[in-house]
Order: structure tokens, then C-alpha cells, then sequence
């Protein structure tokens, strides 16, 4: 069976190697020529992993065409900014039953709108389209070193189809029906690990952190259920193993731009054009802020956060002033 890859970032390579692994034929699109090169000449993704020897299963190509013939399904794997162009550009390669599994992690910006969203928008029939999410560094991924995830959808034939896809004995996937929960999750988790590296940067210590965390998960909880997902999803992989992993990992892009960027004044543009990586929460906590207001929920921490990021405020003030809002019961809004 073939499937079909959209990204050779870190995410889409290391998901590449997993469904090649067990024993699909991958057809991976890339956006750079020399990443296509490598990747069929000497079996490496050379800027994401360059230690990494990949599956000769995978064919990476800069056509979506070539990359989509014959595919029993396709897996988006691009920063979550790119989806409606990359769903547009689908629209004209794959049929009305194709299986979609979006593996970015993120809002649209202005609208707000959710992965399943954009995507239904631009190619119909939300049944076949999934959503991938859970504590997942493709860092460790890609070595076969264990963990978990989760297959969201409407539809159960579409998530089982993904599951079975995905899972081997070093990557397990869940199924859910919950599909706004878990693209939530998935933009949450990003905006408090931002928070939590800067609480690092300033020299907070664990309590803080651990405090960041929880109460980053009742922010969460909150969202989800004004959007109609489930408070339990929060709980899960997607939710909690999301949000221990991205804000205590090494690896976490979004903790570590906080940590060793935002509190040193350096800007966005510097974190990407120093790794050449995205930081989703950056831009998370500006969309989730649309949603907040259009469901009138509050989100202290997101919003603190969006003040730093893109506002200037001062990381220490803002952490000051977070600290200084009236006291309540510890689930309220829940
Ligand atoms: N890296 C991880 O461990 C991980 C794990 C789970 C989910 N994700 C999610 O997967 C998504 C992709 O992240 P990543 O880590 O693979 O990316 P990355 O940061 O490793 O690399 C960015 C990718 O975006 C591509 N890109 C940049 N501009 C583009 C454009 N204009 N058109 C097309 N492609 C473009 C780059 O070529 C590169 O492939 C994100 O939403 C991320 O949150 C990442
Ligand atoms: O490195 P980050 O912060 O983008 O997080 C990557 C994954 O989403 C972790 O599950």
C-alpha cells in the first residue's frame, strides 16, 4: 500500500520513516530539490536528520502529483499557517474519498477555524479527514524509541484506517471521536510551553513550571468545552502528554524560544532563521485569542503570552501581573 506525505520537515520525515517501517510504500513531497535529492540518493534527510539512515520505502518528490499516484491516503504534515494552500493545491490531485490525516498543530489565523475546518473547506466530505496529535518529538520518534498518539475523526473507518497505518510496536495510536478537543490540545500546548520556557529564562524554578502547566490545562479545558470537545480529551494524550512533553522536553521548539529567545528580546523571525523550524505556538496564541473572544473564554496565560510575543510587554511585568489577578475556585469556566 502507498501513502502519501506532505512535509519533510522533522514531523513528516520522522512519520515517513514510521509508515515505511511498517511497510507501506511512501511517496514524500518536499518543497526544496536538494531535500528530494538526498533523501533518494543517500537515503537522509541532511537538514532535519542528518544521522538518520531512512527506509528506502520512502520516494520524496517536489510534485504533488507524483507524490499522491496511486496513494491509499495522505498525511499533511506542514506548518498549520500553510493548510488551506496546501488543501487547495490537494484539491486538485486527490478524489472525494481519499483518507486526510492533518499532522500540524495549530489555528488558522483571523478565522480561527481548526485544521478539519480548513481542510473540509477546501476539499469536502469531513469524514475522511483526521487529525494526528500526542507527546510526540519527532527527535525520538524517528529512532523507534517508544510512544503514543492519537487518530481523531468523525468518522471511525477513517481513524482505524490511519491507526492501523501508524502503529507498530514502538508507536501506538489511540482512536477518538473527538476532533475539536484534540486539534485544541494540540494549539494549547505550544502557546504554555512558550510561557514555561520563559519562566525558565527568568529564573523561575519547577513549581512555577508545574504551576504554568496545570493551570495551562484548565485554560485548555475550557476552550475545548466551549467548543463543544470533551474536558476528558484534556486529560489524554493529546492533552496532558502533550502538554508535559513540549514544556519539559529538550527538544520543544516552543519552550525553547521562550527560554533562550523571548527573554532575551529576540524575535520569532530569529528563532526560524537561525533552526529553520516553526514555533506554532507563537502564532497559536494570537488565533486562540479570536476563538477566546468569539466564545468568551478567559485564557490569562495564552494571553500573557500573545502580549510578550507580539506586543512587547516586558516577560517579568507580565508574569508579575498574572500573578495578581482576583482569587477564584481552581475550575471556574469548567
Ligand atoms: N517536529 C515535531 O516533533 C512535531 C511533532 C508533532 C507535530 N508537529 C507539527 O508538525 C507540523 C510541521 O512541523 P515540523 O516540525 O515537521 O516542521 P519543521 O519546523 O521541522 O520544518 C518546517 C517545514 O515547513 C516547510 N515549509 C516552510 N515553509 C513552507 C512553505 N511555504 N511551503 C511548504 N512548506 C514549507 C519546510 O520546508 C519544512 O519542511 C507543525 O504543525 C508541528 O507543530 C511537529
Ligand atoms: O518542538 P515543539 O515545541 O514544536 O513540539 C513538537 C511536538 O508537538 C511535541 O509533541
Amino acid at each position: 500500500m502507498k501513502i502519501a506525505v506532505i512535509g519533510a520537515g522533522s514531523w513528516g520525515t520522522a512519520l515517513a520513516q514510521v509508515l515505511a517501517t511498517n511497510g507501506a510504500n511512501v511517496g514524500l513531497w518536499a518543497r526544496k530539490p536538494e531535500v528530494v535529492k538526498a533523501i533518494n540518493a543517500e537515503h537522509r534527510n541532511t537538514r532535519y536528520f542528518p544521522d538518520e539512515e531512512l527506509s528506502a520505502g520512502i520516494v520524496a518528490t517536489t510534485s504533488y502529483r507524483d507524490t499522491l499516484l496511486r496513494a491509499r491516503g495522505v498525511l499533511v504534515v506542514t506548518p498549520s499557517h500553510l493548510l488551506r494552500g496546501v488543501g487547495r493545491a490537494l484539491a486538485d490531485v486527490v478524489d472525494a474519498e481519499m483518507p486526510v490525516l492533518i499532522c500540524s498543530k495549530g489555528a488558522e489565523a483571523d478565522t480561527g477555524l481548526l485544521p478539519v475546518a480548513v481542510m473540509e473547506q477546501e476539499l469536502g466530505n469531513r469524514d475522511r479527514i483526521a487529525v494526528l496529535s500526542g507527546p510526540n518529538h519527532a527527535e525520538e520518534v524517528i529512532k523507534g524509541q517508544p510512544s503514543a498518539s492519537v487518530v481523531a475523526c468523525s468518522s471511525p473507518e477513517t481513524a482505524v484506517f490511519f491507526r492501523d497505518a501508524l502503529a507498530n510496536d514502538t508507536f501506538r495510536a489511540y482512536t477518538s471521536d473527538d476532533t475539536v478537543g484534540v486539534e485544541l490540545c494540540a494549539a494549547f500546548k505550544n502557546v504554555i510551553a512558550i510561557a514555561v520556557g520563559v519562566s525558565y529564562g527568568l529564573g523561575f524554578g519547577d513549581n512555577t513550571a508545574a504551576m504554568l502547566i496545570t493551570r495551562g490545562l484548565a485554560e485548555m479545558s475550557r476552550m475545548v468545552v466551549a467548543c463543544g470537545g470533551e474536558a476528558l480529551t484534556c486529560m489524554g494524550l493529546a492533552g496532558a502528554g502533550d502538554m508535559v512533553v513540549t514544556c519539559m522536553s529538550r527538544h520543544s521548539r516552543n519552550r525553547r524560544f521562550g527560554e533562550e529567545y523571548v527573554v532575551r528580546g529576540r524575535t520569532l523571525a530569529d528563532f526560524e532563521a537561525d533552526n529553520h523550524m516553526v514555533v506554532e505556538g507563537a502564532l497559536a496564541c494570537k488565533t486562540l485569542d479570536v476563538l477566546a473572544r468569539e466564545h468568551g473564554v478567559d485564557l490569562p496565560i495564552t494571553d500573557t503570552v500573545r502580549a510578550i510575543v507580539w506586543e512587547g510587554a516586558d516577560p517579568r511585568e507580565a508574569a508579575l501581573l498574572l500573578g495578581d489577578r482576583p482569587l477564584t475556585t481552581e475550575f471556574y469556566g469548567l
